[in-house]
């Protein structure tokens, strides 16, 4: 099965607080919480995938580099479709957070984090949020 990158923005502001968003009910995962990011285009650069897709879903302008490398790869097979998580930590942005395709988006403190609300691909980014921090 082909293997689908995903650029996946963990955006902490100075609060410790995490942007979220709630994948809506008709989408694959449709229901659990993500961080906002979606599928690399085919020759587009991780830094400019993350600022194309915060634009389009949570109207978030990100200040990141074109080339930026990632702080996780994931990668995860949910049975139907196989993906590589490439997720980035970014904490320099401007906007209020809004959720353009009708989605819930809300700010939520790193540590109330539950893995359960999630993807399956994402509970090591949410260990590793802990830890690392
Ligand atoms: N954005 C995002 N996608 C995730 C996360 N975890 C995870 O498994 N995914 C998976 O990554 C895949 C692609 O993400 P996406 O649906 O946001 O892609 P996209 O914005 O380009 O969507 P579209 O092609 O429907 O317009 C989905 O299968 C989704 O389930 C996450 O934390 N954030
Ligand atoms: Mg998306």
């Amino acid at each position: 099965m082909k293997q689908i990158d995903v650029a996946v923005g963990v955006l902490i502001d100075a609060d410790g607080r995490v942007l979220l968003a709630r994948r809506p009910d008709h989408l694959h995962q449709g229901g659990k919480l993500e961080f906002p990011g979606g599928k690399v285009e085919a020759g587009e650069a991780l830094g400019a995938a993350l600022k194309r897709e915060f634009l389009e879903e949570v109207n978030v302008h990100l200040t990141v580099p074109d080339n930026i490398k990632p702080w996780l790869s994931i990668t995860h097979d949910y049975g139907d479709k196989q993906v590589r998580l490439l997720v980035v930590k970014l904490a320099d942005f401007h906007g209020e957070p809004h959720g353009n395709e009708g989605q819930e988006v809300f700010w939520l403190h790193f540590d109330a984090l539950k893995a359960e609300e999630f993807p399956a691909a994402n509970i090591e980014i949410i260990e590793r949020l802990r830890t690392a921090s």
